[in-house]
């Protein structure tokens, strides 16, 4: 294969990623009219996903066969705790929700099927379907704070504009070029085999994306408790 690896998988998953774009949730999220309880909702199973999913990346850095990779995963990991999940702890105390009612959470069926995809594949195979795993996510966010940030108002005039900023920042620009740069040197010399699995694995993680805006707009959780 002379292309980049991923931008082969650009051409699969773009028309998922552009339907992420005519999703209610991220519309409402771009022109600022999403209803707050809907947001409480996605602040909330975002807060458990992103516990399960640093387990992503410390598992990257156990399996990284040397020290640039681990230090990426390193990065990756402050990353999520320190920066992303604080936007989340802001809009929460903003709403009056404390760190422990985030942390309390209990998973929807659709965030705990997502995680348990992604760890899964994750321990069976080796550090290729870790970067897999976390492609998706990380370069989505990206690419869709990057399409929400050309929109009237979206970095600023709007309640969720942090939201934009943060996705869009080239901070966060910076760590899915990382996760993207990192996929491109594990494909190297795979097997077409070996790459259509890990392009699967991009595809169907791509498709609970799309799961779990539709679990948030529709403020699902399926608890486990019926009560
Ligand atoms: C369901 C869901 N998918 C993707 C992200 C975005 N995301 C997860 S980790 C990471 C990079 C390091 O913090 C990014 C951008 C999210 N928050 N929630």
């Amino acid at each position: 294969m002379n292309q980049l690896f991923t931008d082969h998988l650009w051409k699969k998953v773009e028309p998922i990623w552009s339907s992420y774009l005519e999703h209610p949730f991220v519309k409402g999220l771009g022109n600022g009219t999403l209803e707050q309880d809907k947001f409480k909702h996605w602040l909330k199973q975002d807060y458990v996903y992103l516990m399960d999913y640093s387990r992503l990346f410390a598992l990257g850095s156990a399996k990284a066969e040397d020290l640039e990779t681990m230090t990426i995963f390193a990065k990756l990991l402050h990353g999520v705790l320190d920066l992303e999940m604080d936007l989340h702890r802001k809009y929460a105390a903003d709403f009056g929700i404390t760190r422990e009612d985030l942390e309390s959470t209990e998973p929807s069926a659709i965030t705990t099927a997502y995680t348990s995809y992604m760890l899964n594949v994750s321990q069976r195979g080796g550090i290729e379907n870790v970067v897999a795993s976390v492609l998706a996510c990380e370069w989505s966010y990206n690419f869709i704070g990057k399409s929400l940030a050309t929109w009237p108002g979206a970095l600023d005039e709007n309640f969720y504009s942090s939201w934009v900023k943060m996705y869009q920042s080239p901070e966060f620009t910076e760590l899915a070029d990382n996760c993207k740069h990192l996929m491109n040197k594990m494909a190297k010399g795979k097997s077409e085999e070996d790459l259509t699995r890990l392009e699967e694995i991009v595809i169907r993680t791509s498709q609970f994306e799309y799961m779990f805006w539709d679990m948030v707009e529709k403020r699902e959780d399926w608890p486990v408790s019926l009560n």
